[in-house]
C-alpha cells in the first residue's frame, strides 16, 4: 500500500491571531490534528480518532497572512494505531522557500461505529530513511511509556 504523505496548503487568516498578533498555538495545533485525521483515514480506510499527540515544539512564529503548510506521513503502524509524524512550515508571500516551524508526533486509532478499535493496514518501510523514521517512532514509544509512569499519580 502507497504510503504518500498528505499536504495542505492555505494562509493564515486574521481569526487565527493570537494575543501577540502572531498565529495561535492552538490554530496550529487544530491543523496539525486535522492533516492527522485526514492521514490516518486515507490510510486505514476508517474514522480514526486522536489517542496522543506529543512533544510539540513550536520554533518560530507563524505570523498572520503567510502561506502555511501541512505535511502528515504515516511512520509506524501497530495493530489498531497509526503513528504520524507532522510538519508544519510557513512563509511570507514574498519568500520562495518555506521555513519549518513545528513538528510532532500524533497517534489515531481507528475505530467502527461503536468507537471500538479496528486493525489498519499494516505500513512496511522500504527505504533507508523510511527505517530511520520507524526506528523514531518505536524509540518515542518507549520514551512516552516512562513519561507515562511519571505522570500516573497525578491524572486520577
Ligand atoms: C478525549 C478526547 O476527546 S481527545 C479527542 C478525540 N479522541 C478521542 O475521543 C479518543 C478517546 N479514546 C478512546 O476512545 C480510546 O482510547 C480508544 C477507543 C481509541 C482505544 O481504546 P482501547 O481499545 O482501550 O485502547 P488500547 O489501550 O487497546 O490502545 C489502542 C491503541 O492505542 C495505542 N495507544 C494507547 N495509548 C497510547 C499513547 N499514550 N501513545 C501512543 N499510542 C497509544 C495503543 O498502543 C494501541 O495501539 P495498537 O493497537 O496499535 O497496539
Amino acid at each position: 500500500m502507497q504510503n504518500k504523505p498528505i499536504t495542505f496548503q492555505f494562509i493564515s487568516e486574521p481569526s487565527d491571531v493570537n494575543y501577540g498578533g502572531n498565529v495561535h498555538g492552538g490554530s496550529v495545533m487544530k491543523w496539525i490534528d486535522q492533516a492527522g485525521y485526514a492521514c490516518a483515514t486515507t490510510w486505514s480506510g476508517n474514522y480514526s480518532v486522536t489517542v496522543y499527540v506529543g512533544g510539540i515544539r513550536f520554533y518560530e512564529p507563524i505570523k498572520i497572512g503567510e502561506i502555511v503548510q501541512v505535511e502528515a506521513q504515516v511512520i509506524y503502524t501497530g495493530s489498531s494505531s497509526m503513528h504520524i509524524a507532522i510538519n508544519v512550515f510557513s512563509r511570507n508571500l514574498k519568500q520562495p522557500v518555506f521555513d519549518k516551524k513545528t513538528h510532532c508526533i500524533i497517534v489515531f486509532v481507528a475505530v467502527d461505529e461503536n468507537g471500538k478499535k479496528l486493525p489498519v493496514p499494516k505500513w512496511i518501510p522500504e527505504t533507508e530513511e523510511e527505517k530511520q523514521q520507524e526506528k523514531y517512532a518505536k524509540r518515542l514509544m518507549d520514551l512516552r511509556t516512562q513519561i507515562e509512569d511519571e505522570m500516573k499519580p497525578f491524572i486520577k
